[in-house]
């Protein structure tokens, strides 16, 4: 039967990556997702905004939406401080077994706790299924008509907190118009854009920071 793409990254990753070397794996991706297959990874250019976010946050609890192939989970575990908690996201199982194998060959399977579903099925059962009160950083990268409503969501379940970080994927392309309306004009958040390009492009795209001020 025909491989997926999801798992053509998985193999381009056990063929060329170091088991327990991160950047190698995130080396490996990039190199197949730039000369064979494109993939929605976060990529490397934004991908270095994503490490300067999390090395400035220095976070003690980290929540992704959007696994995918564990990519950008790899790169944010790779930078965690040791008693961090890190929970990510991921609605397929296909996406999501992938992702297992990608953050286990980089040795990183014991910082991250990768849970199937859906992101509004567990925002409201994060506190008490994890022990997490709230989240220093979130990156979204799931659906991009979901950025909003689960913004609310865990404005609503208290998982935010003054200070709180949240770094959102793609600003322009696909986009995510409802959402970067609400963090740049609500008095709740202090925002910036980090112009960059769509991974493995030329288009252009970017990142969000929205401090929760509340
Ligand atoms: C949405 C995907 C990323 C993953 O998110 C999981 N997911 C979804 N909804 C939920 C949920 N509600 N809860 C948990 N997980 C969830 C899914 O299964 C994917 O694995 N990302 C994208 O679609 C994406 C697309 C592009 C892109 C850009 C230009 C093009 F021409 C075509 C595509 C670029 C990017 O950088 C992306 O990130
Ligand atoms: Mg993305």
């Amino acid at each position: 039967t025909q491989s997926t793409r999801p798992q053509r990254i998985l193999s381009a990753v056990q063929k060329n990556a170091t088991r327990g070397d991160p950047r190698s794996v995130i080396r490996a991706i990039d190199q197949f997702c730039s000369q064979k297959e494109w993939a929605m990874n976060v990529g490397n250019e934004k991908g270095c905004i994503l490490d300067s976010v999390v090395s400035e946050v220095n976070p003690a609890t980290v929540l992704e939406l959007g696994t995918y192939c564990g990519y950008s989970t790899v790169r944010i575990a790779s930078l965690l401080p040791p008693y961090a908690k890190f929970i990510t996201l991921e609605f397929n199982p296909d996406f999501a077994a992938v992702a297992r194998q990608v953050i286990a060959w980089a040795g990183l399977e014991d910082k991250v706790q990768l849970v199937e579903g859906a992101s509004s099925d567990w925002i409201p059962k994060i506190k008490e299924q994890f022990g997490i009160k709230t989240f220093d950083l979130v990156f979204l990268d799931h659906w991009k008509e979901h950025y909003l409503s689960d913004t609310k969501l865990m404005e609503e379940c208290g998982l935010l907190r003054k200070g709180s970080v949240l770094l959102a994927d793609n600003v322009i392309c696909p986009g995510a118009p409802d959402y970067v309306e609400y963090v740049r004009s609500s008095p709740r958040y202090k925002s910036h854009y980090f112009r960059s390009h769509l991974e493995y492009t030329k288009a252009e795209d970017g990142l969000e920071k929205s401090v929760f001020l509340e």
